[in-house]
């Protein structure tokens, strides 16, 4: 298997300064792969697809959708995509498309190592010793895989790919094509930043859970992406999350010196269904948390 470097960038992590966090070994092949499957499922004609709608999908952990919150939403974001919530290997076996399976679970898989490598440093600066059972759980207790694809839009100007928006995530986990059209916005300046395609590599996004984890100290990217009116792109984010039935608040660690917790506790499935009841809206979701 062709194994080369892999270039990290972590993003607008404290103070909208984005720079490069590590060097590490990642089989470039199998973001290749994830790449190939995302085309060959939104290929598929659309009564494949429609199999794993809301409706009609076996299992509550795969949905295939359009646009982010329809119901909610002025004009309808330019986006499907299909969300895969891992459960296991054989859940994955019995439910996922068989058309993307494979790859995505490799893509999970190779991952994990850096995943762990990136919440072992954030969490150095909470004063988290180590990531132990509990702090597992908190960080990376379930793991959500999205494929984004973002159709050619014939009005580009009328609507989004994505809204502004924070993840729920402790960390995602981004893998864009070379299309372009993420934009950050700085917390330094508020400007919209492009995030430019850089081969072989990952976009790292902090999540709001990682927010209110460090009581404030890492804050969540607030992005969004352009739609586009020439090209179709594709994006593969792995939503790094707490395990549903956690309750997160600050952490020990973070507030044991005497500073004034901002968040308090809520479990956070609570939290991520109140983020998905309502349209994409910039970093309000995460003052749903606050004291
Ligand atoms: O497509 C992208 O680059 C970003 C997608 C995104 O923000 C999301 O799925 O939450
Ligand atoms: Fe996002």
């Amino acid at each position: 298997m062709r194994t080369e470097s892999l270039k990290l960038s972590v993003m607008l992590l404290r103070n909208g300064v984005s720079f490069k966090l590590s060097i590490m070994e990642f089989p470039l092949e199998v973001l290749d792969d994830v790449k190939a499957a995302t085309h060959r499922f939104f290929n598929l004609p659309v009564e494949e697809k429609s199999k794993f709608t809301k409706e009609n999908s076996l299992s509550t952990n795969v949905r295939f959708g359009t646009s982010f919150s329809p119901r909610a939403e002025k004009a309808l974001e330019w986006k499907d995509y299909l969300s895969l919530f891992f459960v296991s290997e054989a859940e994955a076996e019995q439910f996922w498309p068989d058309i993307c399976r494979n790859e995505t679970l490799e893509y999970i898989d190779k991952s994990k190592k850096m995943v762990r490598k990136l919440l072992e440093y954030l969490g150095k600066n909470l004063n988290v010793k180590e990531l132990d059972e509990t702090k597992e759980s908190l960080f990376m207790g379930s793991i959500r895989v999205n494929l984004n694809y973002y159709p050619i839009c014939p009005n580009p100007d009328l609507t989004v790919g994505v809204g502004r928006h924070s993840d729920v995530s402790s960390l995602t986990i981004l893998l864009q094509d070379q299309i372009g059209g993420l934009h950050v916005r700085s917390l330094a300046s508020g400007n919209w930043v492009h995030v430019p395609p850089v081969p072989g590599s990952f976009v790292i996004n902090i999540g709001d859970a990682m927010q209110i984890l460090s009581n404030g100290r890492y804050k969540s990217v607030e992005h969004r992406v352009l739609a586009n009116g020439n090209n179709n792109r594709i994006s593969v984010p792995i939503f790094v999350n707490p395990k549903p039935e956690s309750v997160i608040g600050p952490l020990p660690e973070v507030i044991a010196n005497g500073e004034e917790p901002i968040y308090r506790d809520i479990l956070y499935s609570d939290y991520v269904r109140y983020f998905f009841r309502k349209a994409h809206d910039g970093k309000k979701t995460v003052d749903y948390a606050k004291i």
